[in-house]
């Protein structure tokens, strides 16, 4: 088995519960409540902009030139296909550009890519393709679940996020992340694989905490 079916296979009680989370399980079955995206598009759009920086800083750390060129088709398609998925949705909802840029990001949104930047910035490549991977895998993967069903990538509203994350082109990206992780793990001492495997546990509870505070459009507690 390779190190990501590994960290796949072991932690699939986490990424089943991001299936079964009813964020994810309304915008399948159409009745998620149009409040609760607006909000998700617009702290998701918050966390592209610093997961696009994660694919800028996977380029510096490239050994060679494939990987880096494949980064930067990473940065460039977050920046100008998958981020113009959350501009046009900005448009439905009647969010300027402007709005959308300078939102106020929601705690778990900024621990999170808090935690993705620090883990890319002072870590190995490994280390950062780690933190970066469960994002892309369990949208790859929830995407492809919820396009099975008869209609959903169909839906006014919700059609379209299912039809992105469902691509080929996502596809393609995410197993070539996933062969750059098992590639640059092998090898490596036992300490190093311990340490990538708790960085991929985090950013995988990070999901599942991302999917919550978007279902309880959830700010700072504090009100202030
Ligand atoms: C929180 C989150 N995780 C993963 C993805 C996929 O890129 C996304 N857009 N947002």
């Amino acid at each position: 088995m390779t190190f990501s079916q590994r960290l796949y296979k072991k932690l699939q009680p986490i990424w089943r519960k991001n299936h079964a989370h009813p964020f994810v399980q309304g915008i399948g079955d159409g009745t998620l409540d149009s409040d609760k995206f607006r909000f998700f598009m617009i702290q998701d759009y918050l966390y592209l902009i610093d997961y696009a920086k994660l694919f800028a800083i996977g380029a510096v750390k490239a050994n060679d030139l494939n990987t880096m060129g494949k980064f930067a088709e990473l940065l460039d398609s977050t920046m100008n296909e998958e981020m113009s998925l959350h501009r046009e949705y900005a448009k439905k909802f009647n969010i300027s550009l402007e709005e959308l840029e300078n939102a106020e990001p929601a705690p778990t949104t900024l621990a999170y890519t808090h935690y993705m930047l620090a883990a890319g910035q002072s870590g190995s490549l490994a280390e950062l393709v780690a933190a970066l991977l469960p994002c892309m895998w369990s949208y790859n993967e929830i995407g492809t679940e919820l396009n099975l069903r008869p209609g959903a990538s169909e839906h006014e509203l919700y059609g379209e996020w299912i039809s992105m994350y469902s691509s080929s082109e996502f596809t393609e990206l995410t197993n070539w992340c996933i062969g750059l992780l098992d590639e640059l793990a092998e090898g490596k001492p036992q300490s190093e694989l311990d340490k990538l495997e708790e960085i991929f546990l985090h950013t995988t509870r990070f999901e599942y905490m991302f999917w919550d505070m978007a279902y309880h459009q959830q700010m700072w507690p504090t009100d202030e």
